[in-house]
């Protein structure tokens, strides 16, 4: 589904990323981890057009991702972040349906479909709660119900359990890894923890030095 071919990337003439090569199968639960400064985030970033390769292709279901408009592609790759990003005056349900909006979607479907997930999610009695009330795995969970909003092919998580207790970790991913095969999408997952790689990955790789080394 997703392939990446030879990709390069340099900040300043300094090479972060080196002919780096991937594939990431339909509904794959995939992890990369890699020191700080190793380039993890750059790679995601390139993923998903917030920054720009220098060399090699990306394609999605076989179409590079420089075909398709910044809309398409958010439509196809949903992202969850380290700091959940969620807007802090707009209630859960607010920044949830804010994320279809934006690709001009039908409100009152995406409602209907954020008040599913967040059911899913456990999260239904908060949807008209600010953010800031709720507790750092809850907001991640409402952070992934809006990655999940646009039925994308994968979600790009970069470090979402880093601002969390161990425990709260573990569910945080439990339940990514549910919903991957209740709405049949991917994941790469960004991450530090040896231990959730060990629990979860069913592939996973080491960014090192400029290149990437999947483990077997
Ligand atoms: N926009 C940029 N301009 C210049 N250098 C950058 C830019 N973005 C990242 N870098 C540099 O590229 C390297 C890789 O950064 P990146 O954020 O991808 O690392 P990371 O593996 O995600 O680190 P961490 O685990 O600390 O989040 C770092 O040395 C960083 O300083």
């Amino acid at each position: 589904m997703i392939h990446l071919e030879q990709v390069s990337k340099s900040f300043e003439q300094q090479p972060i990323l080196h002919n780096i090569n991937m594939h990431i199968a339909p509904g794959e639960f995939a992890f990369l981890q890699g020191r700080s400064g190793s380039g993890k985030s750059t790679l995601v970033k390139l993923l998903y057009r917030e920054l720009e390769r220098d060399t090699g292709s990306i394609t999605i279901d076989g179409v590079s991702i420089d075909k398709l408009a910044k809309y398409e592609l958010r439509r196809k790759m949903g992202v969850i972040f380290q700091s959940f990003e969620l807007l802090e005056r707009k209630t859960v349900l607010e920044n949830i349906v804010l994320a279809g909006q934006i690709l001009g979607r039908d409100p009152d479907k995406m409602e209907a479909e954020a008040m599913r997930l967040l059911k899913r999610v456990g999260l239904e009695e908060k949807a008209h709660v600010l953010p800031t009330k709720l507790s750092g795995g809850q907001q991640q969970r409402v952070a992934i119900v809006r990655a999940l909003l646009n039925k994308p092919k994968i979600i790009l998580a970069d470090e979402p359990t880093g601002n969390l207790d161990p425990e709260t970790a573990s569910e945080v991913l439990m339940l990514m890894r549910e919903l991957r095969e209740e709405e049949g999408v991917a994941m790469l997952v960004i991450t530090h923890s040896q231990h959730l790689i060990e629990t979860f990955a069913e592939k996973s790789w080491i960014l090192k030095e400029g290149g990437v080394y999947e483990r077997q």
